[in-house]
């Protein structure tokens, strides 16, 4: 355990979140940062926002009320132009005392990334039809990486996605699967959901009669009473989830419809990002995620993903564009052919795949 002083300088928006460049100064990182001052000085709570990517991932700090313990002052200063008129702003100097956990500096006390899915030979039929899909999948994905799976059309990408998540239409015929260090194929699916894995569906389901606040709130306590927090009352819900509405960019009107009821296709693949936002997932899988979606919405929902990137979570996300791995830099790409992995490589398969298409990667 140590003791480390991070220096915060920036500006703030009071009773908002804002992000704010600031150093740390023993890993020589910059770090994006959100800062939120319900009561000054006394309530202070920081939040990691983002992080930089290079040359490491900065280590998991969490700042909370028993391990942040502020000494900074704050003044006033007048309006400054990069925030709305509205919001007065203020000039924060701040030396923060924060313990680490115990560990080597480099990785936060955190240790050597830990294997968080394990796909082995996986396969799996259409249960009404006993057609095979799933032709023995092989997959390690370990925390902090982002894996993208490309593939032609029917090769069995969506149906791999199901099959993680226990998708009824779908029986597991031989191979194994371990999620953080338990069979997932023994779990029920919301088990599987409530142990951290999240599926943002290619075609979202709509809900009638539910509302949208309801429901991720609903989902949101289940996870906390599986993870032995205590749930949030409506309003608690409420100062949890705005920060998030503005991170995926949905109006706030958006909680009290029915859930994806008459959304249209880019709005339904926002409100699945505000779900993921809202649940928190150790492995995310986003099916699709860039269908339909304009190229401000694409940035969106491309910019919130990236933020809910910790070294601790994956993703892998299924795609047939390059577009959406500019915006979310893979570790790795594999490419499904006919319902297994056939080729794993770096993003540069995906340049060879747009100019070539999928002949070329019989041969490359
Ligand atoms: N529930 C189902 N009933 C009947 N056939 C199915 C079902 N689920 C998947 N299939 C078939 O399995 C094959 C693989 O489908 P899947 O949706 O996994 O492909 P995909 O790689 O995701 O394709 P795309 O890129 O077009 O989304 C397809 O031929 C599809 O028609």
């Amino acid at each position: 355990m140590m003791v480390c002083t991070l220096h915060l300088f920036g500006f703030i928006k009071a009773q908002s979140y804002k992000p704010v460049r600031c150093t740390w100064p023993i890993l020589s990182n910059p770090w994006f940062l959100v800062l939120r001052l319900p009561k000054p000085p006394a309530m202070a709570l920081l939040h990691r926002f983002g992080c930089c990517t290079s040359p490491s991932p900065p280590p998991v700090i969490s700042f909370t009320k028993s391990t942040f313990n502020p000494v900074y002052s704050v003044s006033a200063l007048p309006r400054h132009r990069r925030f709305p008129r509205r919001f007065p702003s203020f000039r924060l100097t701040a030396t923060l005392a924060a313990e680490t956990p115990a560990g080597s500096v480099s990785d936060g006390g955190r240790g050597p990334p830990k294997l968080l899915l394990e796909v082995k030979d996986l396969t799996a039929v259409i249960s009404e039809s006993g057609q095979k899909i799933l032709n023995g999948v092989n997959l390690s994905i370990y925390e902090g990486e982002i894996h993208a799976i490309m593939g032609k059309n029917g090769s069995g990408k969506s149906t791999f996605a199901k099959v993680l998540v226990g998708h009824k239409d779908y029986e597991v015929t031989g191979g194994a699967v371990v999620f953080k260090g338990e069979n997932l194929l023994e779990m029920e699916p919301e088990d599987r959901s409530l142990a951290g894995l999240f599926l943002s569906f290619q075609s979202p389901v709509e809900i009638p009669g539910v509302s949208n606040s309801d429901f991720l709130q609903m989902a949101y306590n289940a996870r906390r009473r599986k993870l032995g927090l205590p749930e949030l009352d409506p309003l608690q819900f409420y100062g949890y989830i705005m920060p998030k509405l503005e991170m995926v960019n949905i109006k706030a009107d958006f909680l009290n419809r029915n859930v994806n009821e008459g959304f249209s296709g880019g709005e339904k693949k926002r409100n699945e990002i505000l779900q993921l936002a809202v649940l928190g997932a150790e492995l995310a899988i986003l099916d699709e995620i860039d269908s339909g979606l304009d190229v401000d919405a694409l940035r969106d929902v491309s910019k919130a993903v990236n933020a809910l990137m910790t070294p601790t979570n994956s993703v892998l996300m299924i795609t047939h564009y390059r577009r959406l791995l500019e915006f979310i830099k893979p570790t790795y790409i594999h490419i499904m052919d006919e319902g297994r992995i056939s080729k794993t490589g770096d993003i540069s398969i995906a340049s060879i795949l747009e100019k070539e298409g999928y002949k070329a990667m019989s041969t490359t």
